[in-house]
């Protein structure tokens, strides 16, 4: 088994529900999956959007876990709930109603076509990082301890949380 990090968001609501409940829903499915164990969930969080900052507040969470599916599978897994809270996504880093992502997977780094590990901009994104903290606040990645990022430069000018 190893421990995967997954991130949350959405901002739109669809048919099939509010950007929370997709979240909520995505997190037990964590739960209920044979392949996860000691699934553990932070708190939900609701920030400005970042990046294309016309749209409505994000919703993010992030799920840590033991899981024994190899990587491809994780994020096919990842997708599959993408799919099932039936994806709205109008434009790059625009709105959507569901959007889970691989953060970690263990302490590997992958460079493939469909996943990138650790997941792109997981240094520089506060509602990436928040949650993450809060589920292992010693959190290390390459050698870098995640709770020493709020102070760096990379935390400047992004809006501060609120949990809900
Ligand atoms: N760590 C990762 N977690 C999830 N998806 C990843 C990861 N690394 C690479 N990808 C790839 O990113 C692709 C696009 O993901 P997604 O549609 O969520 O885009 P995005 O990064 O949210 O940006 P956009 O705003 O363009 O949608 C996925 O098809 C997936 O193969
Ligand atoms: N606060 C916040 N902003 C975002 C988010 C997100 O999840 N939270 N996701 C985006 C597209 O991936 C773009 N901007």
């Amino acid at each position: 088994m190893i421990t995967c990090y997954i991130g949350l968001g959405g901002n739109i609501a669809n048919a099939l529900g509010t950007p929370r409940q997709h979240i909520a829903n995505a997190i037990a499915a964590f739960y209920a999956s044979p392949h996860f164990a000691n699934v553990t969930a932070s708190s939900l969080y609701q920030s400005k959007a970042f990046g294309v900052t016309d749209q409505p507040d994000f919703f993010n969470a992030a799920v840590k876990a033991d899981t024994d599916l190899a990587p491809l599978a994780l994020l096919d897994f990842c997708q599959s709930l993408e799919s099932a809270a039936k994806r709205t996504r109008l434009r790059h880093w625009g709105e959507r109603s569901l959007d889970v992502d691989v953060l970690l997977y263990g302490d590997d780094t992958i460079n493939h076509a469909r996943l990138t590990v650790p997941h792109e901009g997981l240094f520089a994104r506060n509602f990436v990082l928040i949650p993450m903290l809060e589920l292992d606040p010693t959190l290390m990645v390459n050698g870098q301890k995640l709770a020493d990022l709020p102070t760096s430069q990379q935390w400047q000018g992004l809006e501060k949380l609120t949990v809900l």
